[in-house]
């Protein structure tokens, strides 16, 4: 471990909502490029995703992401980690993409002139410079998810979460998107189900029941998760579907 900061620091978080403890005492320090928070359906991954964003604070224990506490310091949080959610209509708030394009990095402090100048300069990267006034309503769910990642590249955050955000976007929209965020400088955090995408993983972090089960690198997380769920899904008992 460097002696600056680690990327991901996660220490005794834990979120209670309404009495019912939803994440209990997860602690994480990783300096992974590449990291995965792997859990079944109801495990507590999508509430964890936007804990370490930052979205939501937790109850107990704290997020560093390089430094940033994130809950606490949001102005520092916006250039520390952004998020990706599976419906891009959960993330946009504007009518056009400019607008939008044009939020995070105002909250960020940046002056009028230099907001404009990054968006364009982001907007000219993807080859997307007339979409800049463009009505967001009009752009496909894949074009909306572009404008959700330009989004966030524009506030070049150290760490990127992605929280399902292929799922409902065709094979070569998903592709095109992968191949923008695997060329970033961004570490990736994959929140995710499957264990067969995890295989290339520096750091797997696999939740169960909103605690930490197992972690590690993906040749030891993962085998054990797949057949732990296939344990699972051998039994008729639905009462093991958690949530
Ligand atoms: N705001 C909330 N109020 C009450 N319970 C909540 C709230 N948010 C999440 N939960 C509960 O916390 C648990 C974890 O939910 P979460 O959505 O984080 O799981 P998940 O692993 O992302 O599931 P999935 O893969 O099905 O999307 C679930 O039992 C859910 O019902």
């Amino acid at each position: 471990m460097s002696d600056i900061s680690p990327l991901l620091r996660l220490d005794v978080v834990d979120l209670r909502i309404d009495g019912r403890d939803v994440l209990r005492g997860i602690t994480c320090v990783s300096d992974a490029r590449r990291i995965a928070v792997l859990g079944r359906n109801g495990s507590g991954k999508t509430t964890l995703a936007r804990v370490m964003a930052g979205l939501k604070a937790p109850t107990g224990g704290t997020v560093h992401i390089a430094g940033v506490d994130v809950a606490r310091d949001r102005r520092g949080a916006l250039g520390a980690v952004g998020i990706l959610f599976q419906n891009p209509d959960h993330q946009i708030i504007f009518p056009t993409v400019g607008e939008e394009l044009s939020f995070g990095l105002s909250q960020m402090g940046m002056t009028k002139v230099a907001v404009t100048d990054r968006v364009e300069q982001v907007l000219a990267q993807f080859g997307k410079s007339a979409w800049h006034d463009a009505a967001i309503y009009q752009l496909s769910q894949g074009q909306r998810q572009l404008v959700c990642l330009m989004a966030i590249l524009a506030m070049a955050p150290k760490v990127i979460i992605l929280d399902e955000p292929f799922a409902g976007l065709d094979i070569p929209t998903m592709m095109h998107l992968s191949r923008v965020l695997e060329s970033t400088d961004a570490a990736l955090v994959h929140i995710t189900h499957d264990p067969r995408i995890v295989a290339h993983y520096d750091h797997v972090l696999w939740i169960e029941g909103g605690a930490v089960q197992m972690q590690g690198a993906a040749a030891e997380v993962a085998p054990a998760f797949e057949a732990a769920m296939t344990e699972l899904g051998k039994r008729d008992d639905l009462s093991d579907i958690a949530g």
